[in-house]
């Protein structure tokens, strides 16, 4: 216990938090339960599987298209963003990269920049904590707030957290839908986008078909970062990952051979989650990880 208090208390900084994976569940149910009274789901289904606390990464990617119907409307994606950065904060988190996948939903009016703009509103919303999310040098009047004013009102420092927002493209998506998001992303650089995530199934989607769209953000300046070797047996798709030089990769759970000796010589930082390897079966326990 004394260690989990040490660890709340350590200023921290969280460079892999998918904005949808990081739902508090208790919003998740509240949302379900509103759906399954309007008939829309079977809310018992659902409560299950929401509250079922280990699952493969199949199972991962099934909870997550559920959890897209449940948050995949403007002042949902703004509330969720409001709760996870609260959260964050909460834990002492001081700079956080939080990726999210831009949506489309002609049905409701929604555009990928109209999905994004619902995640500034977010971050604009939050007063329980001090949020800097324009990048130095940008324009300082659309920060929420500032360490002046209210931070110092009562006479004590507010806590304060730098937010900095990566695009995913999901291996679902198009070259188009890819290039699309990256163009987003350079548009949307002064309200403190800084990069690209590749993210998704990884046994979906080929590397090439997102190569042009991170060819471009490379070119354009933006970082990239891209899911590799979440599963076994991808050794041409890692190589090839590896070759494009990103400014990170995440997870690498089976980079073996000539790829880790590339990954290496490359010194490519990894993000790497125990926690999330071990909950999605990548590994039967901690000390079969590769991080061990
Ligand atoms: C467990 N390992 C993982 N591997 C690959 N992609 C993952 C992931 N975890 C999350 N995502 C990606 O992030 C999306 C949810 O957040 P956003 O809707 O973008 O905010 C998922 O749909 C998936 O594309």
């Amino acid at each position: 216990m004394e260690s989990l208090d040490w660890c709340l208390n350590l200023p921290k900084i969280e460079l892999h938090a998918h904005l949808n994976g990081s739902v508090r569940d208790s919003t998740l149910l509240e949302l379900a339960r509103v759906l399954g009274e309007k008939g829309v789901i079977d809310f018992n289904d659902v409560e299950s599987v929401i509250s079922k606390d280990d699952r493969s990464l199949v199972e991962c990617f099934r909870l997550f298209d559920l959890i897209h119907a449940l948050t995949t409307d403007h002042a949902t994606v703004t509330r969720i963003t409001k709760e996870v950065i609260e959260d964050f904060a909460s834990e002492n988190i001081v700079y956080v990269e939080l990726r999210t996948t831009p949506k489309k939903n002609e049905a409701i009016g929604m555009t990928k920049r109209s999905y994004m703009e619902a995640v500034i509103n977010g971050l604009k919303s939050i007063d329980s904590v001090d949020v800097d999310y324009i990048p130095s040098g940008m324009a300082q009047q659309n920060c929420s707030t500032t360490l002046t004013g209210d931070a110092m009102s009562n006479g004590t420092v507010r806590k304060k957290i730098y937010v900095r927002l990566l695009l995913s493209i999901d291996r679902r998506e198009t070259t188009e839908a890819a290039m699309e998001t990256v163009q987003l992303a350079l548009e949307m650089r002064d309200v403190g986008v800084v990069g690209i995530d590749l993210s998704g199934n990884p046994v979906i989607g080929e590397w090439a078909t997102f190569l042009p769209a991170l060819k471009f953000a490379k070119e354009q300046g933006l970082a990239v970062t891209l899911h590799c070797g979440e599963v076994p047996d991808r050794k041409e798709e890692v190589s090839a990952m590896l070759d494009f030089l990103p400014q990170r990769i995440g997870h690498a759970c089976f980079i073996k051979g000539e790829e880790r000796i590339k990954l290496k010589s490359s010194k490519i930082p990894v993000e790497i989650c125990l926690t999330s390897n071990i909950r999605t079966e990548r590994f039967p326990s901690l000390e079969y990880h590769h991080f061990s």
